[in-house]
């Protein structure tokens, strides 16, 4: 059992939390980056959402800790782009550490202050970040960087794109030229890539050679329509694919908060998420979502990016994301660790070149399909209830019930019985009066390369983090967990860097000593 895992020179303690966790084998990326991590390289991983990026680089992390010294703080940095994503990520790699000492503590934007100090008294081997709330300690001299043997950029473009890219620079300078850096992404646009290895030292790039960016297991499609008709055609659609889990992206926070209050109008269990919530807020919403308690989460791309929410059966894309690269972080929110799923896409006429856009980006046509009609919507209602009327049916113990029905039939003819019954179970599609702004059409950004963002701000900006609002406005699965095998990397296709002959180290700027005072102790 796990001996793939055993192949990769992991250590017995991580290979029973692997265990423990039900992972059976590596995933492609987690096979192929291991080794190059674990030799002490810097490199660059490109995979698929939802493929296991977290453990490739968090396995690699976590020896590197057992094989110096366990007790010194600090010695690894993870950072990401939003809150969710960083409890997520320290989460999964206190799993991977369960048999170990070491810890991972999250740290973001929107958590009492006074919380995290005492938790940083205890010493946690490993800081899971946003960017800004970061910058604050460094800032206080409460987190000391200058003995770190390791950073990781989670969701890497991202971080290195134009609202996140002042902080990193100034979280780099900050960092011992002896660090190690992994990047990891699912995406990694090439003028991102070129900056990114200006952070890197002889880089090895590990991309996964798959046919689509996109996992195969996500049916993708859409439909165009007029922004005025997408939300009776969204209702449509929910009554007639009764999703699991959803998620619904938007482009912006008013239209989150309009688009779930006119869900809970027309009776669907709905909540919002985007980053003008208060950070209680928003993780009660994403508890909710975790235990289903509520089945649709309505989103702003704070959502977008590495949020690993088991069950997500559809995404659907209200409004397409400014970048098609969110698109790919979008619908990789289904799909997930093998299983399938299904993203709809609504775009309005003026908006198909950033489809096709998406497409060429995705290197896959993305299938249109007609809007349902209102009587198909009925249809696919009354199939609903029929379908669920006979499952319990077969599903039996009806209690007192089994009486009931004698004595109905006894005085009422069965057919108009069960017709009255179906009419009941009916949802008949909603049509309750709801107010939805209507949202300009997105602009065509040709310029991808990272703009060097203003006036740095750290602290609430990045937190808020949620860049993706911003910009616009703003986990222990079932035992045995199989993984179906992604298709092999293409190593071949590693940078001509790391064959290149051994290059002087770039020379970090010097850190502007005034900015952490407090911090380098001279
Ligand atoms: N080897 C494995 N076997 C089984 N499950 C795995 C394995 N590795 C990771 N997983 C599970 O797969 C899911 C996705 O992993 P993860 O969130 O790390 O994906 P990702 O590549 O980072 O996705 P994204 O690009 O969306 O951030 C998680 O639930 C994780 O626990
Ligand atoms: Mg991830």
């Amino acid at each position: 059992m796990l001996e793939k895992f055993q192949n990769l020179n992991i250590s017995e303690v991580i290979i029973q939390a692997l265990n423990e966790m039900g992972f059976e084998e590596p995933t492609p990326i987690q096979a192929e980056s291991i080794p190059v991590a674990l030799s002490g390289k810097d490199m660059i991983g490109q995979a698929q959402t939802g493929t296991g990026k977290t453990a490739a680089y968090g396995i690699p992390v976590l020896e590197k800790i057992l094989a110096a010294d366990p007790t010194k703080d600090i010695q690894t940095v993870v950072l990401s782009p939003t809150r969710e994503l960083a409890m997520q990520v320290a989460e999964e790699l206190n799993h991977l550490s369960q048999f170990t000492s070491i810890q991972a503590l999250p740290i973001y934007g929107g958590q009492d202050m006074e919380r995290q100090l005492r938790r940083l008294r205890k010493c946690p081997q490993i800081i899971v970040a946003t960017p800004g709330r970061l910058i604050d300690h460094m800032k206080r001299g409460t987190i000391n960087l200058s003995h770190l043997s390791t950073i990781v950029l989670d969701e890497a473009d991202e971080m290195l794109d134009m609202g996140f890219i002042d902080d990193i620079n100034l979280i780099m300078s900050a960092t011992p030229d002896t660090r190690q850096t992994l990047l990891f992404s699912a995406t990694m646009p090439k003028p991102i890539q070129q900056l990114a290895e200006t952070f890197l030292h002889d880089p090895q790039i590990i991309r996964m050679k798959n046919k689509e960016v996109t996992i195969e297991l996500i049916e993708q499609s859409y439909i165009e329509v007029p922004d005025r008709q997408k939300f009776d055609i969204l209702c449509r659609l929910l009554d007639l694919q009764e999703p699991d889990l959803a998620i619904i992206f938007v482009r912006t926070k008013r239209r989150v908060d309009e688009v779930s209050e006119a869900l809970k109008k027309r009776g669907y269990s709905s909540e919002g998420i985007h980053g003008d919530l208060t950070q209680a807020k928003r993780d009660t919403v994403i508890r909710q979502f975790r235990e289903k308690t509520i089945d649709i989460l309505v989103a702003t791309d704070v959502a977008a990016r590495g949020l690993d929410i088991s069950g997500v059966t559809h995404v659907f894309n209200y409004d397409l994301p400014q970048d098609p690269e969110s698109y790919v972080h979008r619908v990789g929110r289904t799909g997930r660790a093998g299983q399938s799923g299904e993203a709809t896409t609504f775009v309005i006429p003026r908006e198909m070149e950033h489809l096709r856009a998406i497409e060429r980006l995705i290197k896959r046509r993305i299938a249109r399909r007609k809007a349902p009609t209102f009587s198909e919507a009925l249809e696919g209602a009354q199939h609903a209830a029929v379908h669920n009327l006979i499952a319990a049916a077969e599903e039996g113990n009806f209690g007192g019930h089994k009486e009931n029905a004698e004595e109905l039939l006894a005085n009422y003819d069965s057919v108009a019985l069960l017709a009255a019954a179906i009419k009941l179970l009916t949802k008949e599609p909603d049509m309750t009066p709801v107010k939805i702004t209507e949202e300009a059409p997105l602009r065509v950004r040709r310029d991808r390369r990272p703009k060097r963002s203003g006036n740095h701000r750290s602290g609430d900006r990045t937190d808020r983090g949620d860049r993706g609002d911003k910009r616009n406005d703003d986990r222990h699965a079932d035992k045995r967990r199989h993984f179906s095998p992604g298709s092999k990397s293409s190593s071949g296709s590693r940078s001509a860097k790391s064959s290149a002959p051994h290059k002087e180290k770039k020379q970090h700027k010097e850190p502007n000593r005034s900015t952490f005072k407090p911090y380098f102790k001279d």
